[in-house]
């Protein structure tokens, strides 16, 4: 026994937000308040850039038109944000999620909770345990769709939206394939390159659900962060904002667009690029009156490729110089996990080189 029994006991599980909500709808723990620091800053909110953030046709894009591809450049060089408009998804299979989403959200906790994310895992309905910092007002079912081998069917919800997800993800993979093939043409590759680069694409699906929360201004839905795959794809209620990006030292708001996918860069084409296409920090504000359901699907590489910048990436960058070390994408997610840092300071700390 000892200390290594008690450094490895299972964490106790964290609590059901939305059941917290419900028990008492003006109840907000002290764990989830941030600091006043932090509250303070919010002043650089600037909801007026919002309708700044670009807008790409998708189905331009893929066809290869050079003015939606220059957009494109333009985006994740500015952005490393944008939404993406005549995606080809059809209304049946996002709403088909989103119905099946709802109708799971709306389950008894106890029915909920047979899918329950096992202690020390990331996959299933819950949280995910962290330890070193103001806890997140949501919820989330977090599956790994692809590849199937990756699948945990203990955690899977059950038919029908078992199948709207296996139907929405195959729709998203050749989405997010085609986003991979247009980012491979502006980095001055063939398209097929980024997608090799991934070895395996590894791809999960996050439903959130962010409570009404009666603090908004002192709880977030989900902390400012970046994300370690390569992109990202979320799928937004077309009536609620809350989705934040930070542009230029302040926060704006992504509105909802109808049929609209965001779409953002991640670490990973941050270190491929050398720093050309920025993987911003995000956040989740929460809303004093209604629920927010969102969907975000993942790219991510298997976790033995080497993660390093391109060599056209590192010659066309000022001084020819690479600006983040070669690291094992299992080790940079090890890495960044242990992190106690917030918002995106884990792609400095691991992999950039210091200047
Ligand atoms: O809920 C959202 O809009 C974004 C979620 C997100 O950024 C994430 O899960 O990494
Ligand atoms: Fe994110």
């Amino acid at each position: 026994m000892g200390s290594k029994s008690t450094l490895y006991a299972p964490c106790p599980p964290l609590p059901n937000v939305q059941e917290l909500v419900r028990t008492d709808p003006f109840q907000v723990p002290e764990t989830y308040i941030r600091n006043e620091e932090d509250i303070a800053k919010d002043a650089d909110l600037c909801p007026h850039l919002s309708s700044e953030v670009p807008i790409i046709d998708f189905s331009l894009l893929s066809k290869g038109h050079k003015e939606e591809l220059r957009k494109l450049d333009q985006a994740c060089k500015e952005w490393g944000f944008f939404q993406v408009v005549n995606h080809g998804v059809a209304t049946e299979v996002t709403k088909g999620l989103k119905n099946a989403a709802e109708k799971f959200f709306e389950l008894p906790l106890e029915d909920k909770n047979k899918i329950a994310m096992p202690p020390n895992d990331i996959q299933g309905y819950g949280h995910s345990h962290v330890d070193h910092k103001v806890l997140d007002w949501s919820d989330k079912l977090v599956l790994v769709v692809y590849p199937h081998q990756y699948r945990k069917p203990d955690v899977w919800p059950p038919t029908p939206f078992k199948e709207a997800i296996e139907t929405y993800s195959s729709e998203l993979r050749r989405v997010g394939e085609q986003l991979l093939g247009s980012l491979s043409l502006i980095m001055g590759m063939e398209k097929d390159t980024l997608l090799g680069l991934h070895q395996e694409l590894v791809q999960p699906l996050s439903v959130a659900y962010y409570p009404q929360c009666s603090m908004p201004d002192k709880a977030l839905g989900l902390s400012a962060h970046s994300d370690k795959g390569s992109l990202g794809i979320v799928m937004q209620e077309d009536d609620v904002t809350g989705l934040q990006i930070k542009h230029r030292g302040k926060w704006v708001p992504i509105e909802p667009i109808s049929d609209a996918f965001v779409v953002n860069v991640g670490d990973i084409i941050e270190i491929w690029s050398n720093g050309k296409y920025k993987s911003i920090e995000h956040r989740v504000v929460t809303n004093e009156s209604k629920a927010r359901i969102s969907y975000s699907t993942f790219y991510l590489p298997h976790q033995n490729v080497e993660i390093e910048p391109l060599n056209q990436m590192v010659l066309e960058s000022p001084g020819s110089q690479p600006l983040y070390k070669k690291v094992m994408y299992g080790d940079y997610l090890k890495q960044t996990k242990k992190m106690r840092s917030e918002g995106k300071a884990h792609v400095i700390e691991v992999a950039k080189i210091a200047t």
